[in-house]
């Protein structure tokens, strides 16, 4: 298939090379020009993705974006979360009407609460049908590495998930479909909150049990406030979910566990944001997953931590204060 990535980030570029392997024609845009004569003349993102030497023949890249998408089947949209709005009103317009759009990101919008799935679905004018999430444990360094990993297309069409599933598996890489776009997009995001926390306890010196603890009351968390925006519960037991925040919660890797280490460690907001060498997407996504919870009338004790901690700077031992409260409940 003819397959469009827009955004040539860690996992874009890593993303764009499964597609290739799995013999489709790949085509990044990026609005970067270093990062396109990188890719279409040495087939290399020394910018996001230095580790791979070298990237498939089968793989180009432009800046302009009706060159970009044009005649694309399936165009892929991996973009920081908070610029995938603007950045995809460009687009308008531009994308084949009959072209499944599939978002990788993981994150909420702060300005207005809304998943990725709204969001690019009202940037573009997208019906249901033509939208489909990608989400799952998927370290984009090891999945560059071509190590074995799976992952979950959902599209409320099954024919289409079926059709976007097909386009990424290869021999290292499977993908198996849902048609719960709501819990994959719930999972991705919110799981990023979590791994800030847990990051943030193991910067601090913490060890096993502290992990555990904030894993499982995250994954509760974002269970709770996934079943109240109407995902399907048994979405969180699978890669999406348990899968996802096992990976990211476990792995300096991940941006989010990094960048909530070097928050334990010390550091402030400022300089773990320098420090980071990629998106965060749970930083912005924190405050919008305390206003979902508000919306929702759900109680989101993890997420509202986290931000104290991100808005006040108050430190770890403060922030899990929080987590445990002072009445005794049931789990
Ligand atoms: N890395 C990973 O392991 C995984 C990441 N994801 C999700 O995928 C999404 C992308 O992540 P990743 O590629 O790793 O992130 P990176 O930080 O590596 O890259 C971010 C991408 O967003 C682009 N971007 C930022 N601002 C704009 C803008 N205003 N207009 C157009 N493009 C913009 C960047 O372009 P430029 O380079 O030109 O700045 C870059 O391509 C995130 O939502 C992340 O949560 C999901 C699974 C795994
Ligand atoms: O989502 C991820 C793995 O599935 C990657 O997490 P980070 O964005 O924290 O690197």
């Amino acid at each position: 298939m003819k397959i469009t990535v827009l955004g040539a980030g860690a996992w874009g570029t890593a993303f764009g090379q499964v597609l290739a392997d799995a013999g489709n024609d790949v085509t990044m845009w990026a609005i970067e020009p270093e990062i396109v004569e990188g890719i279409r003349d040495h087939h290399h993102n020394g910018v996001r993705l230095p580790s791979v030497e070298k990237l498939p023949d089968n793989m180009t890249a432009t800046g302009d974006r009706a060159e970009a998408v044009k005649d694309a089947e399936i165009v892929v949209v991996a973009i920081a979360a908070q610029f995938a709005r603007v950045a995809l009103a460009e687009f308008k317009g531009l994308i084949p009407d009959t072209a499944i759009v599939v978002s990788l990101m993981k994150g909420i919008e702060r300005t207005t609460s809304k998943r990725m799935d709204e969001v690019v679905r009202e940037a573009l004018d997208l019906p249901a049908e033509r939208f489909a999430a990608v989400s799952g444990p998927n370290l984009s360094k090891e999945v560059a590495d071509r190590q074995p990993a799976a992952t979950v297309v959902g599209c409320v069409d099954l024919d289409n998930a079926r059709t976007v599933a097909k386009a990424c598996t290869n021999s290292y890489f499977k993908a198996f479909v849902t048609r719960d776009v709501i819990g994959l997009e719930m999972c991705g995001s919110l799981k990023n909150v979590t791994a800030l926390a847990v990051g943030m306890a193991r910067g601090a010196g913490y060890g096993e049990n502290t992990a555990a603890m904030i894993e499982t009351r995250g994954l509760a968390e974002l269970t709770a406030l996934g079943k109240a925006a109407g995902a399907d519960v048994k979405t969180f037991s699978g890669l999406a979910g348990v899968g996802d925040m096992t990976a990211t919660c476990g792995s300096p890797l991940s941006r989010n566990y990094t960048f909530g280490a070097n928050l334990g460690k010390g550091l402030s907001v400022e300089e773990a944001t320098k420090a980071s060498n990629g998106v965060a997407e749970g930083v912005p996504t924190t405050d919008a997953v305390v206003a979902l919870g508000k919306e929702l009338g759900v109680a989101t004790p993890l997420a509202s931590a986290m931000s104290r901690v991100l808005a006040d700077g108050i430190s770890c031992q403060e922030m899990l204060g929080l987590l445990f409260g002072d009445e005794i409940t049931e789990e």
